[in-house]
């Protein structure tokens, strides 16, 4: 029979094949500053994975231990079931994308594309047939020629994911990619680039503190937040149902109204002056003061007051297109946006108005009081 600390190994050894990286009590301090605590994370073959959280909170380190520049002070990094925590990065066969590109700026574009596979010994026909199958995959084939400097920022950031995948990588690595890029060019380049990463079928790990950027590009996005995991979900179910009130501020806007919990299960009094009935299962315990989360388009500004709204005064209305965002507050001083339909609102500054909540359900809270908030849904 096998001993429980066998078999757990032998657990760790099968969950590890089913996916390609594994992190597993991963963690770092530079002297005394812990950077990681505790990271535990499985990553999926072909999967595109957002390390997101705000500066300082351990994203680069966490990227820096994958690659190999960096030994983690504790845990365990596997591939496809073999730890790599101490194989060098030169043979991690690891693609990496740099937020400044990092082109090598005396070598031509296809000179960069081919650097990895020249550094790897790769015989000559083969980079040639390499580097031209790279190079029409970003779309790049007329430029092999030029420098870097005579390149737009877009095209290269082509280069730097050509030459990144010019490797056959097991797993690519993007760090702010897009950070250097424009706000027109970027979301184009979000999409070219996830569509390239998802049609090679590479494993990618990609650092942002961009929110926006991780929703829209990541399959599952790792919420960092001091050195810890606060939550590991798809991009919907991180903005549907957040596990922490740093989750919930961190991602998407949201309007946090104080509340406290009454006797009644599921009642919430507000400070602004209404009761609320939540819908979910599991109420919080009564008598807590508790922070509601509401999201600005989950809120309808209306000119009469109905049952269960609440009363505000416009303050600012800022058009933005098809949609404005109309900041208001409470009687108790509270500050609360909506978004809504430019054509649903006529109100101005100043206008008295209510506030009613769109669908129950999206309504989150938090338990006000404790430093790591326990989520109840309302
Ligand atoms: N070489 C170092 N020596 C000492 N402390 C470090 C070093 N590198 C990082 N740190 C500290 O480790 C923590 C995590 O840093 P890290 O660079 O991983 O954060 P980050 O999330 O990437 O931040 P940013 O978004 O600002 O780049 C921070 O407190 C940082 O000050």
């Amino acid at each position: 029979m096998l001993s429980s600390a066998t078999t757990r190994v032998a657990e760790t050894r099968t969950e590890a094949r089913g996916c390609a990286l594994m992190l597993q009590g991963v963690g770092h301090s530079f002297g005394a500053t812990v950077a990681l605590e505790s990271i535990d994370l499985a990553v999926a073959r072909g999967e595109l994975i957002a390390l997101l959280g705000p500066s300082g909170c351990g994203k680069t380190t966490l990227l820096q231990i994958i690659a190999g520049f960096l030994q983690p002070s504790r845990g365990a990094v596997s591939f496809d079931g073999v730890r790599i925590d101490r194989t060098p990065a030169n043979r991690r066969r690891i693609g990496m994308v740099f937020q400044n590109y990092a082109l090598f700026p005396h070598l031509t574009v296809a000179e960069n594309v081919a650097y990895g596979l020249r550094a790897r010994k790769s015989p000559g026909a083969m980079v040639k047939q390499r580097v031209a199958e790279m190079l029409a995959r970003v779309q790049m084939t007329s430029f092999g020629d030029r420098f870097p400097r005579q390149l737009s920022g877009g095209q290269q950031q082509r280069v730097a994911l050509a030459r990144a995948l010019a490797i056959d990588p097991v797993l690519v690595l993007l760090d702010e990619p897009f950070s250097a890029l424009d706000k027109n060019l970027r979301l184009d380049m979000q999409i070219e680039i996830k569509s390239l990463l998802k049609s090679c079928g590479v494993t990618s790990i990609m650092v942002t503190h961009d929110q926006e950027e991780a929703l829209s590009m990541a399959d599952r996005i790792v919420v960092l937040n001091k050195g810890r995991i606060e939550q590991i979900d798809t991009p919907d179910a991180l903005y549907d149902a957040p596990a922490s009130l740093f989750v919930n501020g961190f991602i998407g806007h949201a309007n946090f109204l104080k509340g406290r919990t009454s006797p009644q299960p599921g009642t919430i009094a507000l400070d602004a002056g209404c009761a609320l009935a939540l819908a979910g299962t599991a109420p919080p315990p009564a008598h807590r003061d508790v922070m509601v989360s509401i999201r600005p388009e989950n809120l309808a500004l209306v000119s009469d007051a109905q049952p269960r709204s609440i009363a505000v005064t416009i303050r600012v209305v800022m058009p933005l297109g098809a949609f404005s965002v109309i900041d208001c507050v409470t009687a108790s001083g509270e500050a609360i946006k909506v978004s809504q339909s430019r054509a649903a609102w006529s109100g101005r500054p100043g206008d008295a108005a209510w506030l009613v909540i769109q669908d129950i359900s999206k309504v989150h809270v938090f338990e006000a009081t404790t430093a790591s908030p326990s989520i109840a849904r309302a």
